[in-house]
């Protein structure tokens, strides 16, 4: 049966053929490569676990297909600057819209409004859409290894860095670590997602954890609500953290939270 991730690739191949019908490569690398410069996400990441603080990327989604709506009416740039005034290192920005609610619009107009390094969340399948990114301000792109073959990663990433860009190589598994190993970006994601039976579990970091060697840098997703969750994953030496569907359905309480889970277990 089909998975969440999979029915959101095929869509995706739909999208991408009618951006190529607007616009070809040429003109959007001339985009990507006259864009403002990108605001180093990893370094931004690793300035706040440097000091063994809590580095959050901090996530807006309006909905996705584990949870249903989350906000359906939400503020992008009222809640991204609530997500900076709380102390997030970075944030992450969903672009799709089908699944998730999002736009590129929105990117741009959070962009316009913070100062923070910003990843552009979305199903990478092409080139193009990394050019698009970086056109568009992203600061760094989402490679996802359960939806690509080894060479079609490798060429996102390279294209990603050749811009300035980082990368984020996500994983769920011991097989997808080994393959996200091989390519040349430090961030290494570990999503508790189980996408087959749409759960969390905190553990999956917990197992892969100890298989990423130290000069890569742990990224623990998914499923993180609270300072116990942020205590258990410190103990695998994570420092950095992907947080999207608590914190947005945080309301009024949002920026506190995010200054919470910042702080916690902090010297
Ligand atoms: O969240 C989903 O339902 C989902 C389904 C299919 C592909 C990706 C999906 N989520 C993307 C993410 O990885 C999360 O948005 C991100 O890690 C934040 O997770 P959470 O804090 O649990 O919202």
């Amino acid at each position: 049966m089909k998975t969440a991730l999979d029915k959101i690739i095929d869509y995706k191949h739909s999208e991408v053929a009618e951006l190529k019908r607007q616009i070809s490569f040429a003109v959007m690398d001339e985009k990507a490569r006259t864009a403002s410069p990108a605001r180093g996400f990893s370094s931004a990441l690793s300035r706040v676990a440097a000091d063994d603080q809590n580095a959050l990327i901090c996530e807006l989604k309006r909905k996705s297909p584990s949870a249903g709506e989350i906000l359906p009416g939400a503020d992008p740039v009222q809640i991204a600057t609530e997500y900076e005034a709380g102390g997030a290192a970075c944030l992450s920005v969903l672009t799709d819209g089908p699944s998730f609610g999002g736009s590129l619009e929105d990117f741009a107009a959070i962009r316009a409004a913070v100062a923070i390094p910003m990843l552009r969340k979305d199903f990478m399948i092409d080139p193009i859409q990394v050019a698009e990114a970086r056109a568009w301000g992203a600061d760094c792109i989402l490679v996802i290894m359960a939806s690509l073959e080894d060479t079609l990663a490798a060429e996102l990433t390279d294209c990603a860095i050749g811009y300035g860009m980082d990368v984020l190589v996500e994983t769920h598994n011991e097989a997808e670590l080994e393959r996200a190993l091989r390519l040349p970006s430090p961030l290494i994601g570990v999503n508790n997602r189980d996408l087959k039976r749409m759960v969390t579990d905190l553990s999956t970091t917990e197992r892969l954890a100890p298989l990423i060697p130290p000069d890569r840098q742990i990224v623990a997703e998914s499923g993180i609500s609270t300072a116990a969750h942020i205590n258990r994953l410190r103990q695998t030496g994570a420092r950095r953290f992907l947080i999207g569907e608590s914190l947005m359905k945080r309301g009024s309480e949002r920026q506190a939270a995010v200054r919470e889970l910042r702080t916690t277990s902090c010297n």
